[in-house]
């Protein structure tokens, strides 16, 4: 059974050396809709895969971190990079450029290292995480599926080279949540929300 939570997210990038010159040579912003999708063969005792609900505390967070910020490739140029760190509170740097297909394989993998430190608390048993869709815009999209999020042939990504600046990690309800993500601290769901 496959279930899918839609989120979504204001962000502006540029995508460096891809064919199209306006998403190369310009910052510009999307509205991002990001679906995460999740899959099990078993229900819990609401009789559900996932409650909706609980995909709303950490992994509805750590998305909007993306909200209105700028995503910065750290590889970019220097100077660019520094430029928009200095004139933007909310910014999240990662280790690969901002496209629509890097964008879902490094939401893949933060949200797969959620579930694998997510106690559950309401009998969800074996919940994985299927894909991660991201539409770029009304008409694009790209979907990316755990094999693409840990492919060596597209450039392995390590979640600790994904930086989310000062302004976004206090805005989230547990400044500390990206370090406890990166050293496996468990958090256990809530009985009720
Ligand atoms: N495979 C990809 N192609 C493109 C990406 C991407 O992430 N992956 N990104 C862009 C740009 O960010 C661009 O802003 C979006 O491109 P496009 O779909 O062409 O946007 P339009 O709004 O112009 O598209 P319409 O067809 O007019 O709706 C480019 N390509």
């Amino acid at each position: 059974m496959l279930i899918r939570k839609l989120f979504k997210f204001e962000n502006a990038h540029i995508v460096r050396d891809c064919t199209t010159q306006r998403c190369s040579e310009n910052i510009h912003g999307h509205s991002y809709k990001i679906e995460v999708l999740l899959e099990s063969n078993y229900l819990d005792a609401g009789q559900m895969v996932y409650d909706f609900g609980l995909t709303k505390r950490v992994i509805k967070e750590l998305i909007d971190s993306f909200d209105h910020a700028i995503t910065l490739w750290s590889k970019d140029d220097t100077k660019y990079v520094e430029a928009m760190k200095t004139y933007s509170n909310r910014w999240v740097e990662l280790p690969v450029s901002p496209s629509a297909e890097q964008f879902s394989r490094v939401i893949y993998l933060m949200v797969e290292r959620v579930l694998a430190c997510t106690d559950m608390q309401n009998g969800e048993r074996e919940v994985k995480l299927h894909s991660i869709i991201v539409h770029e815009t009304d008409t694009g999209y790209a979907q990316g599926f755990k094999e693409d999020a840990h492919s060596e042939l597209m450039g392995t990504i390590k979640l600790e080279d994904i930086v989310f600046s000062p302004q976004v990690q206090k805005e989230w309800s547990d400044s500390a949540l990206w370090e406890k993500l990166l050293n496996h601290i468990h958090i256990k769901n809530p009985k009720k929300v």
